[in-house]
């Protein structure tokens, strides 16, 4: 540093160059590939809260996020759609999370470092220890792993390549990642495996502040309101005119058969609910992955109690535009603006639509509300409420 200093004094213009790239530095990170997209937006919550608290503090104030394209998601099955990496700006306001964290897209940093070929400094892969509550707690701790095996792969993208990989056995909260950053002085530092640090606080004041920030793009607002508008008769924010479905199938039909109920269970269901909470309401909006096949059957048989049934069916066009992705937050804001809604359980789909409740000023009895097994238990679900 102290050569670097005395550069400067004699090229005050590299000096000033210099300086100020050495200001400037930049996190990546990862997350599982199996993992849907609503479990990364939360992932992506803890690591803008690390921002943006150590900023807070007045420390790191050089670091910025990048925030990882959305490429090849386990879910997202339209074939003929073009599978490239998507930036943040295709589903959220990217200027909303710039106010609340320094986040940077990745397109943004090509540019502006104008390489062809882009090399991050260090990946650390985090892991799991294999015993989280070794001597009966969970400390928060990590330690680098000399046994490291992890073929890296960077959002679709063939330039991008890192210069070294190091293994870290990782448990605990996000904030202690920075220790782990401060272990060199590279400029462009890599997580892989960015699910595996928790939020400090989960539920807080800035927790609610960043996923206020979080919102959808203008086009995915506009395309739901426009639906809203015209199939369920609404134009303000809380309506009253219909109620929200988030009926997960596919793998939770499969695997999850003790959390979710039948499709005739599933009728029932949501006629008891209408029953109970406004016998006026007959328009119900659906959102699922299910089968055609098995919307039809629902659809039918909530058509023989009295509904009309709503789904929303893109065309090709906005398919191609809005993507399987936008698609699902499209379905998700509209499941958001109903006067109640009922969601699946442990699904972060409709997590992710019971914040955005909460967020709108919903009674909660409202939203927190769940389709159940036809036998069994059913646990109530956990009532998230927003800290002001
Ligand atoms: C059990 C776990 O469940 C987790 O799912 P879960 O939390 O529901 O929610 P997500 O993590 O978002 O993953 C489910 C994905 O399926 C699609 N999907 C689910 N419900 C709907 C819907 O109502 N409408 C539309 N258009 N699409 C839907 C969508 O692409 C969504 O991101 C998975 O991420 C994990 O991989 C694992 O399978």
């Amino acid at each position: 540093e102290d050569n670097s200093q005395g550069y400067c004094i004699a090229n005050e213009q590299s000096c000033a160059t210099q300086l100020e790239e050495e200001e400037e530095k930049f996190i990546f990170y990862d997350v599982n590939p199996p993992e849907g997209f609503n479990l990364r937006r939360d992932v992506y919550m803890r690591f803008a809260i690390m921002m943006s608290e150590a900023r807070k503090q007045g420390r790191r104030k050089n670091w910025n996020l990048v925030l990882p394209p959305w490429y090849n998601l386990y879910h997202w099955k339209t074939a003929d759609v073009s599978n490239e990496p998507l930036p943040w700006s295709m589903f959220f306001d990217v200027e909303s999370l710039k106010a609340f964290a320094p986040v940077v897209e990745l397109h943004e940093l090509f540019s502006k470092t104008k390489r062809k070929h882009f090399q991050i400094d260090r990946l650390y892969v985090l892991q799991n220890f294999p015993n989280a509550f070794e001597n009966g707690v969970f400390d928060d701790k990590w330690e680098i792993n000399t046994h490291c095996d992890y073929t890296a792969s960077f959002w679709g993208y063939k330039n991008v390549t890192v210069k070294e990989i190091v293994c870290v056995k990782f448990q605990g909260m996000i904030s202690k990642l920075w220790e782990v950053v401060m272990q060199s002085s590279h400029k462009y530092v890599m997580f892989a495996h960015g699910e595996i640090p928790l939020h400090d606080n989960y539920g807080s004041k800035s927790f609610w502040e960043c996923r206020k920030s979080m919102k959808f793009s203008k086009k995915l607002i506009e395309t739901a309101k426009k639906y809203i508008s015209e199939n369920l008769h609404c134009e303000g924010d809380i309506c009253s005119t219909y109620i929200s479905v988030h009926w997960r199938r596919q793998d939770f039909a499969r695997a999850r058969k003790r959390d979710v109920p039948s499709i005739k269970g599933t009728s029932t269901q949501i006629d008891k609910a209408i029953k109970k909470h406004n016998s006026d309401i007959v328009d119900v909006f659906i959102a699922s992955d299910a089968q055609y096949s098995e919307l039809i059957q629902l659809e039918n048989q909530l058509k023989n109690l009295g509904y009309r049934v709503h789904f929303y069916s893109p065309t090709e066009n906005d398919l191609q535009e809005l993507r399987d992705g936008g698609i699902a937050i499209v379905d998700q804001i509209i499941c958001t603006h109903a006067a109640y809604f009922i969601g699946t359980h442990e699904s972060t789909f409709t997590f992710r639509i019971q914040e955005d409740r909460e967020i709108l000023g919903f009674e909660s009895s409202t939203t927190f509300n769940r389709l159940c097994p036809d036998t069994g238990r059913c646990e109530k679900p956990s009532k998230w409420t927003i800290v002001q």
